[in-house]
């Protein structure tokens, strides 16, 4: 179901461009660049994916590593997490433990569930999203743009071209 079919989850639309969060995204990376050297990224799947390479090519680290989480169902509704891939046991070790030297990656935080899961999982880690929402921002170290709660992201992975009715139209049918 596309979130235009769907009951959204947040009545305001911040819709997100490549360009846009290509920028926000490498925005993220200098800023992480200060805190010191990574030994490696954990990204949580899939969101965490796009941010996590372009992060990797401005810092330059070579090692990625995944988790998989998923909670929110057809834009619709936040149902129960469910861990689908755990960090491997080689990343937890590095540097003495619990994350450190990690730094942990997703798009966004909302609620901020999915990152209380990571966290606990990698405690000693840092955790950067692009995006933060209020509720979810206690749990991030560093990120770039807060949007309000009663706010849903498009993501450009999940956008296409389509028409726009002129705004004469709009709400006269
Ligand atoms: O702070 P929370 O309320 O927990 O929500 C944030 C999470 O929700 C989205 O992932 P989703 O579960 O939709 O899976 P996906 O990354 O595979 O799209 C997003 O990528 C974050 O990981
Ligand atoms: O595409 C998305 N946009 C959002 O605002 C959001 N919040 C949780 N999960 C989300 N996914
Ligand atoms: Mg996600």
């Amino acid at each position: 179901m596309s979130p235009q079919e769907a009951q959204p989850l947040a009545p305001k639309a911040f819709p997100v461009s490549w360009d846009q969060f290509h920028r926000d995204a490498r925005a993220l990376a200098w800023r992480l660049a200060g805190h010191g050297e990574w030994k490696a990224i954990v990204c949580i799947t899939r969101g965490g994916l796009v941010p996590a390479a372009i992060v990797a090519r401005e810092l330059n680290i070579r090692i990625i590593e995944t988790v998989g989480i998923a909670s929110y169902h057809d834009y619709t509704s936040q149902g129960e997490l469910q861990v689908i891939k755990e960090v491997s046991r080689e990343v937890v070790a590095l540097e003495g433990g619990e994350g450190a030297g990690v730094l942990i990656i997703d798009d966004l935080v909302d609620t901020g569930k999915t990152a209380r899961i990571v966290r606990d999982m990698l405690p000693k880690a840092h955790f950067a999203t692009v995006y933060a929402k209020p509720k979810g921002r206690p749990l991030v170290d560093t990120f770039i743009t807060e949007v309000s709660q009663d706010t849903w992201i498009y993501f450009p992975w999940d956008m296409g071209f389509a028409f726009q009715p002129p705004i004469s139209r709009q709400g006269n049918d």
